[in-house]
């Protein structure tokens, strides 16, 4: 059945105190919005991408995606909104098919491995709602006013990243109701636990997958994908 990409790169990247939008910056060479869209571009379910970009980047989306995908022809470049869920809604506006799968990725997260793809993929033909992530690794603490209440047990807790993926046409309805209910989530599962009749399942993905939110993460990207390169060249040798 394959799926569509809503990837999202239309933020502000205020935490990571950059003079330009974090999706932007070159990582090895390349801008971080193009990493993520040559792993999904790889894949043969991937079948169209929504590039989500602000209003004001998107001839600049345009210029790097012409520049580094030249061939492309599936990607449509979209404006977003003012928070991440208003540019996933956004791009639902610009889904083919309703009754695809769709799948929503942060541009921020450009070490997705074709692993956790194929992991959400195969899932997702069983639950039809699935979200990647990792158990958490740190003990958790609940703090009000710095004063510790209490230390959560951590045996059920999981850190969520994305891709999440969902049929295209119930991702749609549950952002309408949320928007009607002015509920704001900070994923889009969250939208689905809310208001959809879904039970949500969670894939095993990859500490590696990381969102680029401040600055130390990019000395952690660098790294990730240095040691990369250097398993590929390892293997040509
Ligand atoms: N209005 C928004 C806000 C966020 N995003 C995207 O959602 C992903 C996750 O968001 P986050 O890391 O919070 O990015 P920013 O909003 O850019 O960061 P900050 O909150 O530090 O400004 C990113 O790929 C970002 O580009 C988006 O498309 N539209
Ligand atoms: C969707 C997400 O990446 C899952 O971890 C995360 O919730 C995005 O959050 P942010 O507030 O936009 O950084």
């Amino acid at each position: 059945m394959g799926y569509e990409l809503i990837l999202l790169a239309a933020g502000q990247g205020k935490r990571m105190f950059s003079t330009k939008n974090k999706i932007l910056l070159e990582l090895m060479g390349k801008p971080v919005i193009i990493h993520c869209m040559e792993t999904f571009l790889a894949d043969v379910y991937c079948q169209n991408i929504v590039l989500v970009a602000q209003e004001e980047e998107l001839e600049v989306m345009q210029q790097i995606v012409q520049k580094y995908l030249p061939e492309q022809r599936n990607v449509e470049i979209v404006s977003g909104g003012k928070e991440r869920q208003d540019s996933v809604f956004k791009g639902l506006n610009h889904i083919k098919d309703e009754a695809h799968y769709v799948l929503v990725h942060d541009g921020a997260r450009p070490f997705v491995t074709p692993a956790i793809l194929s992991s959400v993929y195969q899932a997702l033909e069983k639950n039809q709602a699935v979200i990647a992530g990792v158990p958490v690794k740190d003990t958790i603490k609940r703090v009000s006013g710095m004063k510790v209440e209490e230390t959560v047990p951590r045996d059920a807790l999981w850190q969520i990243q994305t891709p999440q993926a969902f049929i295209g046409r119930e991702l749609k309805q549950a952002h309408e109701l949320a928007r009607k209910q002015s509920f704001l989530g900070t994923d889009d599962a969250s939208l689905i636990e809310k208001f959809g009749h879904r039970q949500v399942k969670v894939v095993m993905a990859d500490y590696e997958n990381i969102k680029l939110t401040t600055p130390e993460d990019l000395l952690i990207g660098e790294a990730i994908l240095r040691k990369r390169m250097e398993q590929v060249e390892r293997k040509e040798v």
